[in-house]
């Protein structure tokens, strides 16, 4: 059932009562302090192998929405820097603020940006599924992007298009052959550290990848993820889907290196 949000009833701060492991030693998000982090000559640059990728669908989940991807082999990966094995892209989503507020969920120095971009993988060569990955403390990498607002995206125009499409929780529908290498930045620097799902079950199951640069995109972009709905169509009491972002979380003695 609907057991958690982001309302007041039901927000970051109480889903520790449903799912203990959100006062865990390892939670996600975190204030990332560049000066902190320190530089690793042995991490290598990410790769992103996503050039096979098929995206199947475009869902609104009633937390977020959703790009599905085909799976079922490693025709889009990401590998290197601090992962041992390819990951598999499973899906990717984003985090965003009201109008003109803060949304992401990893901050930097206490910025936070817009909205943040989260790319979904699962360790396909240790584990059978997704699910079993999820719950494995090398099971997951999520390549973190920030989007600041300024100029317009000119490919993010493809998701915000298809937006009106799945307004209501629950919604689905066919979003094929999108490749989300248009929504990288021009640099792969990135900070990484150990960390959890930022939602519930909030699973410490995650290699994050955050990158240095973000992505512009527009206001106009923006205020599109902002129709969506929390609530489903059958529901009278209509709830704009935004701040849908969980704050930082105490970093408890983790070490976050530095790509370059
Ligand atoms: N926001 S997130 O940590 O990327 C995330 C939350 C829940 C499920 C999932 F696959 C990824
Ligand atoms: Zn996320």
């Amino acid at each position: 059932g609907h057991d958690w949000g982001y309302g007041v009833e039901d927000g970051p701060s109480l889903w520790h009562q449903n799912y203990p492991i959100a006062k865990g030693s390892r939670q996600s998000p975190i204030d990332i302090l560049p000066q902190t982090a320190s530089h690793d000559p042995s991490l290598g640059p990410i790769a992103l192998k996503y050039d096979q990728c098929t995206s199947i669908n475009i869902a609104n989940n009633g937390h977020s929405v959703v790009v599905e991807f085909e799976d079922s082999d490693d025709r889009s990966v990401i590998q290197g820097g601090p992962l041992d094995n390819p990951y598999r892209l499973k899906q990717f989503h984003f985090h965003w603020g009201g109008k003109g507020c803060r949304g992401s969920e990893h901050t930097v120095e206490g910025h936070s940006y817009a909205s943040e971009l989260h790319l979904v993988h699962w360790n396909a060569v240790k584990y059978e599924t997704f699910g079993e990955a999820a719950t494995a403390p090398d099971g997951l990498a999520v390549l973190g992007i920030f989007l600041e607002t300024g100029d317009d995206h000119r490919w993010l125009h493809t998701i915000t298009d298809a937006l009106y499409m799945v307004k209501f929780k629950g919604s689905v529908t066919n979003f094929k052959s999108f490749n989300p290498k248009c929504l990288l930045p021009s640099s792969l620097h990135y900070w990484t550290y150990l960390g959890s799902l930022t939602t519930p079950p909030l699973h410490e199951s995650v290699t994050w990848i955050v990158l240095k640069e973000p992505i512009a995109v527009s206001e106009k972009q923006m205020s599109k993820f902002r129709m969506l709905l929390f609530t489903g169509e059958e529901e009278d009491q209509r709830m704009r889907m935004e701040n849908n972002f969980r704050p930082p979380q105490p970093l408890k003695g983790r070490k976050v290196r530095s790509s370059n």
